[in-house]
Order: C-alpha cells, then sequence, then structure tokens
C-alpha cells in the first residue's frame, strides 16, 4: 500500500505571538503521533529551538535568519527530507517561521520540493489578541498573511476582555473570511484540528484518540486553562453507500466557517476512481489523499467532523444526502460517470 504522506503544516505570526508556545503545546498533547519540527528562529541565539528542545522527536533549526530570505529552497528541502524520511517514522512536521518570515514563501518552497513523501498541510496563523491593533498598524502586512490562513488562531485570549476578543473575532473573521478564528491563550489549541493524533503508545489505557474531555483534564492543572475548547462538538458519519462526488463537493464547498476540521475517508465507488480517498480539512484547507483500499478493509464512507456552534442534525443530513441511495434519480447521473469525480480530484493527490 502506498505510504501516506506526510503533512507539512506552517505556524506563523508576528514576533511573540505565541508559535513557540502554541508548538510547545502540540508536541504534549499530541499523544502518539509524532512531530517533526522545523525551528526557523531569526537571530544568532537560537531560542526556539531550545524552548523546544527534549520534547521534540526531530527537530532541525535553520538559525541564524530567515527562512523566506533565503535564497533557494534547498536548505529547507534538506530539512524536510531528513524529517520525512520513513527512518524517522514522524506523522506530521511543523514549520515554525520565524516572526518576520513571509509565510506565502515558505509555503511556496513546501510546494515546490520534490519530496514525494511530503504535501503541503495548510497554514496556521497565531496573532496576539492584545497587540494586534499596534502590531498591524506597523505591518499592515499581517493582514494579507491572515487573509491566506487556513486557521488563525486568537492566542493570549486571556489578556484581552471577552467584549475586546469577539470585536477581534469579528475583524479577523473579516480579513479572512470563511476561515475559522479559534481564539486560545498560551497556544492551546486541540491538535486534532491540525492533524490526525495517534494514541499514546506507552499507555496501555490510551488506545484511543486524545478527546477534548483529556485535553481539559491536563489543561486544569497548571492555571493556564482555557475552557474555550468546551464548546467543540464532534459529529460522525458512516455510510456502507457510496457517495456521489458532486454532492459532497457540494456539502463541502458549503461547511459552515465554525466547522475547523473533517477527516477521514470517502468511498465513491464511481468507475476508475474505486480507490479509498482520505479526507482531511482544516478550516479552509482541503485535501483528498488517494490511496487504495487494504484487502480486508470494507468499503464504506467515515467522517469525522469537529467544531464550535455546528448544527450536527443538519451537518449529518447534509452528508445523508449525498449517498447515491438518498439521490432522486436524475438522468446521466450513475456510479459509472466519471466525469462528477472532477470536482473531487481538484483537490486529489496520490
Ligand atoms: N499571557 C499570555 N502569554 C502568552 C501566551 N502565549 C504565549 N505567551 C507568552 O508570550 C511570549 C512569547 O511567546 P512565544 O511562544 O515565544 O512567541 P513566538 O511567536 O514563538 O515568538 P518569536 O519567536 O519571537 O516570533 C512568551 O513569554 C510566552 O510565555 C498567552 O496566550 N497568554
Amino acid at each position: 500500500m502506498a505510504r501516506r504522506q506526510i503533512p507539512v503544516i506552517v505556524l506563523a505570526g508576528f514576533l511573540g505571538s505565541g508559535k513557540t508556545t502554541l508548538l510547545n503545546h502540540l508536541l504534549s498533547t499530541s499523544g502518539g503521533t509524532r512531530i517533526g519540527a522545523v525551528v526557523n528562529d531569526f537571530g544568532s541565539i537560537e531560542i526556539d529551538a531550545m524552548s523546544v528542545a527534549g520534547q521534540v522527536d526531530s527537530m532541525v533549526s535553520l538559525g541564524n535568519g530567515c527562512l523566506c530570505c533565503a535564497v533557494d529552497s534547498s536548505e529547507l528541502d534538506g530539512f524536510l527530507d531528513r524529517l520525512a524520511r520513513p527512518a524517522a517514522r514522524i506523522d506530521v512536521i511543523v514549520v515554525e517561521a520565524s516572526g518576520l518570515a513571509e509565510p506565502q514563501e515558505i509555503i511556496r518552497m513546501i510546494l515546490a520540493s520534490e519530496n514525494k513523501n511530503i504535501v503541503y498541510g495548510g497554514l496556521v496563523e497565531v496573532v496576539d489578541a492584545a497587540e494586534f491593533d499596534r502590531t498591524r498598524a506597523r505591518h499592515p502586512e499581517l493582514d494579507r498573511h491572515i487573509g491566506i490562513a487556513d486557521l488563525v488562531v486568537l492566542n493570549k485570549a486571556d489578556r484581552v476582555q471577552d467584549a475586546a476578543r469577539a470585536s477581534l473575532e469579528d475583524r479577523l473573521t473579516e480579513l479572512a473570511p470563511g476561515t475559522p478564528v479559534v481564539p486560545a491563550s498560551y497556544g492551546r489549541v486541540d491538535p486534532e484540528l491540525l492533524f490526525d493524533c495517534k494514541p499514546r503508545e506507552d499507555h496501555v489505557e490510551a488506545i484511543r484518540q486524545l478527546s477534548f474531555e483529556d485535553l481539559c483534564h491536563e489543561e486544569d492543572g497548571d492555571g493556564h486553562a482555557d475552557h474555550l475548547h468546551a464548546a467543540y462538538q464532534s459529529v460522525e458519519f458512516v455510510s456502507d453507500e457510496p457517495m456521489h462526488p458532486r454532492r459532497l463537493m457540494d456539502f463541502l464547498d458549503a461547511r459552515p466557517a465554525g466547522l475547523y476540521r473533517i477527516k477521514g475517508f470517502v468511498h465513491f465507488g464511481v468507475g476508475g476512481h474505486r480507490d479509498k480517498f482520505s479526507l482531511h480539512a482544516v478550516g479552509d484547507f482541503l485535501r483528498f489523499y488517494r490511496s487504495p483500499w487494504a484487502r480486508s478493509e470494507p468499503r464504506a464512507t467515515q467522517l469525522v467532523m469537529i467544531g464550535n456552534g455546528i448544527d450536527a442534525q443538519a451537518l449529518s443530513e447534509g452528508l445523508d444526502a449525498c449517498r447515491w441511495g438518498h439521490l432522486p434519480a436524475e438522468a446521466g447521473e450513475g456510479p459509472q460517470d466519471a466525469d462528477s469525480m472532477w470536482g473531487v480530484l481538484r483537490y486529489a493527490q496520490s
């Protein structure tokens, strides 16, 4: 079976917004998921690298300067190659950009990489709630960075009043329409919003995904508790019937902004496209990864949706309406219609 490509997530945000704090949080709460981190410090002393040292499975630091100013991408390529080699058994790579980096340049380098083991996994932009206005006045490019993000983390929520936070959320939503804005303190976002977490191998009792409840318990202990994630909901969908690709794409295109994360796999059963299509959506970011089904694997669709303020029933009904068996008979439409897959294939990677 083809090896799954390793998503490379870019973690950006202005100086001091809380990127390293968030990365450390991901490292300590992602269960058995092996995270490879590329830390890109601005300056010659690798503070960030030191701050995450000891917590990371594999870490390479680009050191001394801004990644986006690199003359070519060969340096980053080399680091990604090291982390993506199968022996490293890394599940996800996080590139922490320096606070002064241009995220789109880093994204361009990742997209240009010829390494077949990796795939771009989206941009997470960390915003400092307390400094937003001052930073924006000095660095208008911040608006552009927020505009291209797949997920905006409104960090340091503990430093502003509720009303100010709500107003910031509205303004961020205006800058990035349709992109989820997740308030957080000390970078405490659910890692599942960014990537799939594996259970921790060294805990016999932890043969399950890290749940929101687990996170609540972990956070209660250290005084920086952020209970915002208590509002998260997760909705599951399972179907043995194949899914109609056009209907599913319409459903995905219209997904509500509060639906931060969708993961799972889809069975379309369309002629020529009977593979397993793993689906990975983080905010605006959407990808299908195509791979053969294992011989013993039942051909079925299984999706988990995680969000805040989402209408679980409407989502379930929306997906139900995408099953082939639930469609009204329409002329010319059937699982033999390979053209119906075009919308999906635009987002697909094998
Ligand atoms: N009050 C508060 N402080 C925070 C929060 N998140 C991070 N900090 C603090 O803010 C400071 C900067 O955090 P870092 O995680 O180093 O920020 P960074 O974005 O990696 O910084 P650069 O590497 O300079 O770009 C540290 O002192 C953190 O402890 C938060 O949510 N609330």
